[in-house]
């Protein structure tokens, strides 16, 4: 029986080990420092079995996926480097960044396994065990770094496995290059919203209407802030280069835009607005979870008086659009609940978006933010 370890038992390692369980073979088990984690995977059947000992984890193993956060995945290669590991077994990684932890594999000449860099580009704001879903990764990218010499036999039996498991779309590129793009698509954003947070908070201490007030725009745009600090932290000082360089390209982006304000020149703040929703409207489509599984929902902003729930159920119900599941998503102090509305078809939730809209509700998609 062939045998993967993940070290790292979170979101994205519990959410690897679930693909790799439901739809291979291979026995799966895990390593972690929390025993809390393991405990609760190996009840949940999310892994065969659990260990604090990274030798026993990875004894035999033909896989081995690092998926801890960054700077944890270079000293968890260090330890591995004085680890014997079975012969053709592939090491890989799914953190963010890719520059530094190949550059550092590939200097650890102990190392006793092929290193392949690997990044899913899927997740979410939320983090550990119980936040894993063996959806997570269907139909997203996931992006191999192999580097010049990596044989191509251990490139594509990386790919096969996790192309299987995952129901991603695997691509490989250069480590620096993905560095570059993930720091502009996910880096710098996470960056910005965090940052925009902050200064908000600032004000909302001297006057609490600020968060009060803090409506769709500002949540959609600042989701990715509530995410685990510590993994934001490694991936900045992992991918300071790139991230410096998109920083100050930002900063010149915001200086154009604040000339723009300050000399009232609106037909340059229209073309700043113009350019940005035309490049936006262009963005690939992402609005299944997954081919297989297509979730056809929707999120609404309800108001906080009794019977609005019922309100938006009996507006669908009149129309015959049939609620396959409902579920209220958080509730904001003497503000707006938000719904999650799930329909059997496409065309169901087309016809309950538009009915919503009609009775001016406020309704928007969570599965494109949710996606990296
Ligand atoms: N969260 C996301 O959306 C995405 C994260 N990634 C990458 O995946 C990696 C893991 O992130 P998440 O799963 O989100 O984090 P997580 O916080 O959900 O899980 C990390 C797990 O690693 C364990 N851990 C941490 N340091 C350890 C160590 N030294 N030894 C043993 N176990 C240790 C923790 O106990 C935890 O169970 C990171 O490198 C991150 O950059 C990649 C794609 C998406
Ligand atoms: O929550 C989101 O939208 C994300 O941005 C998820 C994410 C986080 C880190 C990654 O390296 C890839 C994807």
């Amino acid at each position: 029986m062939k045998k993967a370890a993940i070290l790292g038992i979170g979101l994205i390692g519990g959410s690897l080990a679930r693909c790799l369980k439901e739809r291979t073979n291979l026995i799966v088990e895990g390593f972690d420092s929390s025993k809390e984690s393991l405990a609760l995977a190996t009840s949940a059947g999310i892994i065969d079995r659990g260990h604090t000992d990274l030798t026993q984890a990875v004894a035999e193993a033909d896989f081995v996926f690092l998926a801890v956060p960054v700077q944890a995945a270079k000293g968890l290669l260090d330890q591995l480097s004085h680890i014997p590991l079975k012969k053709g077994c592939i090491l890989s990684d799914v953190g963010s960044t890719k520059e530094e932890i190949v550059a550092h594999a590939n200097q650890l000449k102990e190392l006793s396994a092929i290193f392949i860099g690997g990044h899913p580009m899927a997740g979410s704001h939320r983090s550990g065990v119980q936040a894993t879903n063996p959806l997570l990764f269907e139909n997203a990218y996931y992006v191999l770094t192999p580097l010049p010499d990596t044989p191509t036999s251990d490139v594509e039996r990386l790919s096969d496995l996790l192309s299987v498991a995952t129901r991603g779309k695997l691509v490989t590129m250069a480590p620096e290059y993905h560095d570059q793009v993930v720091g502009a698509i996910s880096h710098l954003p996470h960056i910005i919203a965090s940052g925009l947070v902050n200064q908000v908070s600032r004000y909302n201490d001297k006057n609490e209407w600020f968060h009060r007030l803090a409506a769709g725009g500002f949540r959609d745009l600042t989701r990715i802030a509530a995410a685990h600090p510590i993994m934001w932290r490694d991936i900045l000082l992992s991918n300071r280069k790139a991230i410096l360089h998109l920083m100050d390209d930002w900063i010149a982006e915001m200086e154009g835009v604040r000339e723009a304000i300050a000399e009232a020149n609106a037909e340059e703040i229209q073309s700043f607005f113009t350019r940005a929703k035309i490049s936006r409207e262009g963005l690939p489509e992402r609005r299944f979870k997954g081919m297989l599984h297509p979730l056809y929902e929707c999120y609404v902003d309800v108001p906080d008086y009794p019977g609005a729930i019922a309100a938006v159920s009996k507006l669908l119900a009149d129309n015959e659009v049939n609620i396959q599941n409902i579920g209220v998503m958080e509730n904001r102090e003497d503000c707006a609940g938000v719904l999650r509305l799930v329909f059997v078809d496409e065309e169901k939730l087309i016809r309950a978006r538009e009915l919503l809209r009609a009775k001016q509700y406020y309704v928007f998609d969570l599965d494109e933010q949710e996606e990296g």
